[in-house]
């Protein structure tokens, strides 16, 4: 062949992303960040007056804001943002400069084209002295023509993994000249004549990222129990094989392989829509106290926030990917929606705050209460962590004959969170004791700290779920409900059953007794799975989905759907004389000499 086809008309897919840019779907929408941080960031950070002035503009749409704090350069270090905020005292401004190509901010959803505000994050610099990064609110854009204002280069980054119809974007200042005011000045302050006032705790600015990460954990569950739908549905109508001979094709839901690629993540959906609700509930709650002056809980919700965002991410993710397997070749499809489920959730494990850099956050919270407890300090009642205080069981109870309300199941969790925490712990103080330094030892001993993190969020969201379900008083839901919450347990016992068997605190037989439940759980939430999927009522809109319609009407939709493709337009496409008729004609030619 000559040349190959010619790519896509580049006119048609900008086209096509600005078409999907403005349906306000799962995969963003113009107004994202505007919702989602800038406005909570003018909630926590704008003093009084700032926020007379920006919030009821903001909240009634007046213009958009984004918030553009990664840098080309920088994502993780924050320390290290490169883009500088100079006070100058003689005009009472701040000059916002992009010194490097690397302090280009980069990756600010809706920046490239919607935005004509944002809240910029500046290593802020004034009487000589750099102060550490601070949020400024910037307009980019001239409010009636939307042309970026002088100094702002601004524009897309470019097709990405998924969200493309979000215009994430980049942007460089030109030594750039905002008022003084333009800084938010709820927490730390610089006064007319250029004197820094700090704030009371010197993360409170950070506040809007905290926002999100506990927002993603509820945004996780909806990505689990979504694509868990579709799986279910299709499952149920999808017929392959038989079970046994002669007696039929199986719904491919009736293989025991299939429940159990399935129904894990429809009980993490539900386990994490749960704790989604707690973090929430901390996250508003902590907001209220700091408003009060009461910055005590700021720790212990970075600390949950960082870990539940990490594990539920991550998991979402692998669940996302088991469930489009389990639907084999239509789970290909774009008609399935998991390409787009998929592309949209993974983006959570990387945006506010790397997987490993969070799991890490909250290990630096555990270690400060291993050290607490290596002191022989009392717990503070703090019902998230007091667990680590305690001593538990020595020996595994799972299998006990009755556990009242899985406590044997949770002290398994406990008990591999306390001795991933204690021994790690002493790990960081024998390599220090040795002549590493602590920085070098938290390095050396990182991969174990993250496992710590992992086993202490896998506590808090199985107690958060025993807790959550045993306060259901309808009967009927709590039966059902209850299945997944067995299911989901001893599902992750046997997913650290490494931890749990390594120092003989459970034993082979526990951990077969375990998988036993597991069994049990899969064949009771079998004849209820197509319910328990149907009363989320997500509608076929949202699903994105021919594989999980409601009415279960694929194959004659996965039809239409394939013949409404662009390339179905016409029988013969223009390329083919061009390209493969000339080369099938150029070939039979060549064969009759
Ligand atoms: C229907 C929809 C369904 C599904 C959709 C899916 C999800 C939905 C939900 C929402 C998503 C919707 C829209 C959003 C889309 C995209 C948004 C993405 C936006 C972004 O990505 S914004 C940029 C995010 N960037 C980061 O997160 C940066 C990560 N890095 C950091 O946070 C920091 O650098 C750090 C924490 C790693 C280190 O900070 P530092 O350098 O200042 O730290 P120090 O080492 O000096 O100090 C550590 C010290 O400080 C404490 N600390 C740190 N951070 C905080 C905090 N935020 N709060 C409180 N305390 C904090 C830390 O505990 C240490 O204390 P210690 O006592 O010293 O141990
Ligand atoms: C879809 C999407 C939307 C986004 N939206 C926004 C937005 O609206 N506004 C905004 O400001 N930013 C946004 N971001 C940027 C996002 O916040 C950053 O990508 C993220 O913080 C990671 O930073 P980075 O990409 O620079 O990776 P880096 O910080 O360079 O990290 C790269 C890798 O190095 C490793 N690593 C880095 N630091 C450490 C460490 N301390 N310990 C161990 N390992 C480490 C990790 O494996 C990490 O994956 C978005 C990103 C994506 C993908």
């Amino acid at each position: 062949m000559e040349h190959a086809p010619k790519a896509i008309d580049v006119t048609n897919d900008v086209e096509m992303r600005t078409f999907n840019f403005f349906t306000m779907g799962i995969d963003g929408h113009p107004l994202g960040l505007h919702l989602d941080m800038a406005i909570p960031t003018i909630l926590n950070n704008a003093d009084e007056e700032q926020q007379k002035d920006w919030l009821p503009k903001a909240a009634n749409r007046e213009f958009i804001a984004t918030y553009a704090q990664t840098e080309m350069g920088h994502g993780t270090n924050l320390k290290k943002l490169e883009t500088t905020a100079t006070y100058d005292p003689k005009t009472q401004e701040f000059v916002l400069n992009s010194p490097t190509i690397t302090s280009t901010k980069w990756w600010p959803g809706n920046l490239g084209k919607s935005s004509n505000y944002a809240v910029v994050m500046a290593q802020l610099y004034t009487q000589g002295k750099c102060h550490g990064a601070h949020p400024f609110f910037v307009q980019l854009r001239d409010l009636n023509t939307h042309k970026p204002l002088k100094g702002i280069t601004v524009g897309d980054i470019g097709p990405k993994f998924g969200m493309n119809t979000v215009d994430n974007g980049f942007l460089q200042f030109d030594h750039v000249r905002t008022p003084r005011r333009s800084m938010f000045m709820k927490h730390a302050k610089v006064l007319p004549d250029g004197r820094y006032v700090p704030p009371v705790h010197d993360k409170l600015n950070y506040s809007a990222m905290v926002f999100i990460r506990a927002a993603i954990v509820s945004g996780m569950a909806y990505h689990l129990l979504v694509t868990s739908t579709i799986a279910v549905r299709y499952s149920a109508i999808r017929r392959q094989g038989e079970i046994t001979p002669g007696a039929g094709e199986v719904k491919v839901l009736d293989y025991q392989t299939q429940q159990h690629r399935i129904f894990p993540q429809l009980a993490r959906g539900l386990a994490f829509r749960l704790s989604g609700q707690y973090i929430m509930k901390l996250y508003t709650q902590t907001m209220d106290d700091i408003r009060n002056g009461d910055i005590s809980a700021v720790p212990d919700l970075h600390a949950l926030s960082c870990g539940l965002k990490a594990v539920t991410t991550h998991h979402a993710a692998l669940g996302l990917e088991q469930c489009r397997m389990a639907c084999g070749g239509h789970g290909y499809s774009q008609a399935s929606g998991f390409p787009l489920h998929y592309s949209v959730a993974v983006g959570a494990c990387t945006y506010e705050g790397e997987n490993m850099v969070m799991l890490l956050q909250t290990a630096r919270h555990l270690m400060k209460i291993a050290k607490a407890i290596r002191a022989g300090q009392s717990p503070k009642s703090n019902k998230i962590v007091d667990y680590l205080f305690h001593k538990g069981p020595p020996k595994c109870l799972i299998d006990q004959a009755y556990d009242t309300n899985y406590r044997n199941v949770l002290e398994s969790f406990e008990h591999l969170a306390r001795r991933q925490t204690l021994e790690v712990y002493d790990k960081l103080v024998q390599l220090q004791q040795q002549g590493r330094n602590y920085e070098q030892a938290w390095n050396d001993c990182a991969v174990e700290l993250c496992k710590a993190t992992r086993a202490h969020v896998r506590t808090f969201l199985a107690r958060t779920f025993v807790e959550e379900i045993d306060k259901i008083s309808d009967l009927s839901i709590k039966s059902v409900l209850q299945d997944l919450l067995q299911l989901y347990l001893y599902y992750e016992v046997t997913e650290c059953a490494t931890g749990l068997l390594e120092d003989g605190f459970m034993t082979g037989q526990q951990h077969k007794y375990a998988k036993k439940k597991i069994y049990e759980a899969l064949e009771k939430i079998r004849p209820n799975a197509v319910s328990i999927v149907d009363s989320f009522d997500f509608q076929d809109r949202e699903l994105h989905s021919v594989l999980g319609r409601r009415d279960g009407n694929v194959y004659e939709n996965l039809l239409k759907w394939a013949q409404s493709s662009p390339l179905n337009k016409t029988d013969v496409l223009p390329f083919h004389h061009k390209y493969l008729g000339k080369m099938m004609e150029e070939a039979r030619q060549r064969s009759k000499i």
